[in-house]
């Protein structure tokens, strides 16, 4: 096991100080380096790494100006600003160490030391440059996160009109900081939007979090979104922050938001109207500074009219409004988002770049797309698994529902599976996403109906 002070440099022209010095901290360091000579210090520091350095202020004889140790301070740092450094000073130079400490070192001992004060310093000071290392790291990783969090979803595709007017939204009012709805039934994209409103904005160097306020249960809705205490309830076994606080200066989306409950809606309220969070179990308030942008496809205006979703809320969150028109109203959308996940899947999968015969874009642009954007996607994705030509035909899309003329679904054409998929698919739409509904209407729990949604790839 290693010491607790781990490996210590002590710089001082004094050979008895050095000797007395090594001889005391030998017993709790890993290793002691001395060193007579200042001069050797770029050396010794690019060639090893000290978790602290013990430096005299005066080398030259009879100097008592300390200008040496602030010029060996400065070098030291600039070879390694977290390095910690504890000044060795005479008595009576009190002053100078005080300025020392000004210009970066960590602390200061005074000559004659007494052991016990020198053990001291030097374990704080070890303490600090692991809680240095310890931000260094987590900042680092942190950088990691964001990008990886960051990463684009790649293009937003689209070239109808309506598609045209959204890209035309994003574009006023990315770089400002109003809160924005995002409105559109299920796979229309409103997640691909909010990100690319992220990517435009002033804060893309910063985090981008997503929250689904539809998976996250009540009972720990605050300690998700606002973080917790150690010991605030019997599960908070570590201090922790939430959702909020980790978006800080980036951009919180908060999807479903049409799936709150009443008293979650106040909560929520009452957050972004004082722009502070208090963590679980704390009464400490602290300021938030994030850019909101909320999404769902629930009809968030006729709920307020039917008292489910709080009016001031809505009128919080609504500053710039997108509504994302469903696909089967952009047919005009659709050779370009083939296109754009044909490259995409037959990269993924190996396959030599196919082609899509026109009939089969045509197929497409006739079919209802109730899983919108999300079930062109993954028709695509299978249709280039299974297709053993280099053009995917009308046939490659079996799958799809018929209508007849009455624009009626003729079942007698399907198997059972498909059925089921377009039942479901019909149920979700009717409710307009809201699962428990869907699920109760079609005599399934929410639980068999999400394993079903799973199965079908919707
Ligand atoms: N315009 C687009 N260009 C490229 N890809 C898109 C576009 N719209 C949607 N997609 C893709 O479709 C899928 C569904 O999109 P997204 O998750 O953004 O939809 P959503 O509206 O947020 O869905 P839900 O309501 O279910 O959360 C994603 O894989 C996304 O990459």
């Amino acid at each position: 096991m290693s010491k607790e002070l781990g490996k210590i440099l002590i710089i001082d022209d004094n050979e008895d100080i050095l000797l007395a010095a090594k001889m005391l901290l030998k017993k709790h360091a890993d290793f002691v380096q001395v060193e007579k000579n200042p001069g050797k210090i770029p050396f010794l520091l690019n060639n090893d790494t000290y978790d602290v350095i013990l430096l005299d202020m005066n080398f030259s004889k009879d100097t008592t100006s300390g200008k040496e140790g602030f010029h060996w301070l400065d070098q030291i740092l600039e070879i390694d600003p977290n390095a910690v450094v504890v000044l060795i000073t005479a008595y009576g130079d009190v002053e100078m160490a005080v300025r020392a400490l000004r210009a970066g070192a960590t602390d200061f001992v005074l000559k004659p030391w007494q052991n016990e004060k020198l053990l001291a310093t030097l374990s704080s000071a070890v303490r600090l440059k692991k809680s240095y290392k310890e931000v260094e790291n987590l900042k680092q990783a942190k950088n990691q996160l964001t990008s990886e969090i960051n990463k684009p979803f790649g293009e937003v595709i689209g070239n109808s009109d309506s598609m045209l007017r959204v890209f035309n939204i994003i574009n006023k009012v990315a770089s400002t900081d109003a809160n924005i709805l995002i409105l559109g039934e299920n796979g229309t994209g409103k997640e691909v939007i909010a990100r690319a409103i992220h990517q435009q904005s002033l804060r893309k160097d910063n985090v981008f979090i997503n929250v689904d306020m539809g998976s996250i249960t009540e009972s720990l809705f605050e300690s998700e979104l606002f973080g917790h205490k150690k010991g605030a309830f019997t599960d908070a076994k570590e201090e922790r922050a939430g959702r909020f606080e980790i978006a800080n200066e980036g951009s919180l989306f908060l999807d479903e938001i049409g799936n709150l409950s009443m008293s979650l809606q106040s909560k929520l309220l009452t957050v972004l109207q004082r722009r502070e969070i208090t963590r679980v179990g704390s009464n400490k308030q602290i300021p938030i500074d994030i850019r909101l942008i909320c999404a769902t496809n629930m009809p968030l205006y006729e709920m307020v009219e039917s008292n489910e979703f709080r009016q001031d809320l809505l009128y919080r969150i609504n500053t710039v409004e997108i509504h994302l028109p469903p696909l089967r109203d952009r047919a005009e959308d659709i050779p370009q988002l083939v296109d754009h996940f044909v490259k995409v899947y037959c990269k993924k999968y190996r396959k030599p770049l196919l082609r899509t015969a026109p009939a089969a874009i045509k197929k497409l642009q006739k079919y209802h797309w109730p899983g919108n954007v999300r079930e062109l996607q993954h028709a695509l994705e299978r249709a280039i698994i299974m297709s053993d030509n280099e053009l995917l035909q009308p046939t490659d899309f079996q799958f799809l529902v018929h209508k007849n003329e009455q624009g009626e679904v003729d079942l007698s054409e399907y198997d059972l599976e498909t059925v089921e998929k377009m039942m479901i698919q019909k149920a979700i739409s009717r409710y307009s996403g809201n699962i428990s509904k869907a699920a109760k209407s079609l005599g399934l729990t929410r639980a068999s109906l999400y394993r079903r949604l799973e199965k079908h790839g919707l």
